[in-house]
């Protein structure tokens, strides 16, 4: 079956997805049931391309990368160029909208109006923008069951780790009471670099370098990704509305290298932790930051961009899950496995 995609936003992880689609083209990768055809892109800065008949995935790429712009890919009959990403998701004909533009910790925008307009349009959108599942789940999960259309969000907490799909099937019948984890791939990197006597500046320039970092790494060093990952996780795994203002937040900001050479040689480390406890009444605390672990805790021994996550659960006992916290290629396989579930999810409901 032919999936149509339009992007909107072909930074890092839109540009690692197009690269996986184009090994499913060339018999590469299995085809999972479907076959993507990329339709649209629509870039703010790079400028936009939509063709109904497709677009070449190789040529966007180049396009993209070699020269910073779509208008470098070339000219055919029946391509339009220059529709914004509105324009983009209500005109053209793709049924799958991959939302990547970058994640706006104060109001979720313009990746909330995305989603709402490609779900009154019944268009399907997988995304790992942070902003529309933390501050508007319960508006957005309706509106696309409303319209009989998916959402697939697994890339906002841990990239391509199936942080939020492992619990929700695979540990289906527990009840979650604590969750507790490392949940920003930048921080943990710079953490890690600072333990191997780098200093904060230069740890963070490699970590955006690495495309791990946020378009304003503010959102990272300051535990405000953190704090939304944090939210994701209580109202979608936890069932509890907390709102992402609510959680306590400490980023690393304050962190010295000498700080954590002195944890170091006393053997304990230091990690941005994420907890949620959930209280006797059901509510829930929250909090994100930076906390001392001895060298021997589980959590010290995540490093790097690895990020790891703890549930504790009433039946199975404690389950830690650890990967990717942050990476292109991971994001973006991320968005392949929404995608995959997809298609799996529509065959059974058509059997
Ligand atoms: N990188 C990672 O490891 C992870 C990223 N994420 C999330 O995935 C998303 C994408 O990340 P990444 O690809 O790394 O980020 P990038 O900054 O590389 O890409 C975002 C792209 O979206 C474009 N853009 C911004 N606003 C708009 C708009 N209104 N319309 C169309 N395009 C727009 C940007 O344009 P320009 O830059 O030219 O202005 C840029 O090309 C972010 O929300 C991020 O938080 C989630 C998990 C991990
Ligand atoms: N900037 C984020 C990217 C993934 O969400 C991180 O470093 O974890």
């Amino acid at each position: 079956m032919t999936m149509k995609v339009a992007f909107i936003g072909f930074g890092g992880v839109g540009q690692a997805l197009a690269e996986i689609f184009l090994k499913q083209q060339k018999g590469e990768k299995p085809s999972y049931g479907f076959e993507p055809e990329v339709v649209a892109v629509s870039d703010i800065m790079k400028g936009s391309v939509y063709h109904p008949d497709g677009l070449n995935i190789k040529e966007l790429l180049s396009a993209a990368r070699d020269s910073g712009s779509l208008a470098a890919y070339p000219d055919k009959e029946g391509l339009i160029r220059g529709w914004d990403s509105m324009e983009t998701i209500k005109n053209t004909n793709a049924d799958m909208i991959v939302e990547v533009t970058f994640t706006d910790v104060k109001t979720g925008q313009p990746a909330i109006d995305h989603c709402r307009t490609a779900f009154e349009h019944k268009k399907s959108v997988v995304t790992t923008n942070k902003g529309p599942v933390a501050l508007a789940y319960d508006e957005l999960s309706q509106l696309a069951e409303k319209n009989g259309v998916f959402w697939g969000f697994e890339g906002t907490v841990m990239s391509g780790t199936p942080a939020l799909r492992l619990p929700v099937m695979t540990l289906a019948g527990n009840e979650i009471t604590e969750i507790k984890g490392i949940l920003n791939g930048t921080t943990n990197y710079m953490i890690t670099e600072m333990e191997k006597g780098e200093t904060y500046q230069e740890a963070l320039a490699k970590a955006q370098r690495l495309g791990y970092a946020e378009a304003d790494p503010t959102s990272d060093v300051e535990g405000y990704d953190a704090r939304y990952k944090t939210a994701i996780l209580a109202n979608y795994l936890m069932g509890e509305k907390i709102a992402s203002e609510e959680i306590y937040c400490r980023g690393i900001n304050d962190l010295t290298l000498e700080m954590v050479q002195e944890a170091l040689a006393k053997k304990q480390k230091w990690r941005l932790l994420s907890r949620l406890t959930k209280r006797e009444d059901g509510s829930l605390e929250a909090s994100v930051q930076p906390e001392l672990i001895d060298g021997n805790d589980p959590l010290a021994g995540v490093n790097g961009p690895t990020n790891a996550i703890v549930y504790e659960c009433d039946l199975s006992g404690p389950i830690m899950l650890t990967g990717a916290g942050a990476g292109l290629i991971e994001t973006g396989y991320s968005l392949f496995i929404d995608i995959i579930h997809y298609h799996r999810q529509s065959a059974l409901t058509k059997l």
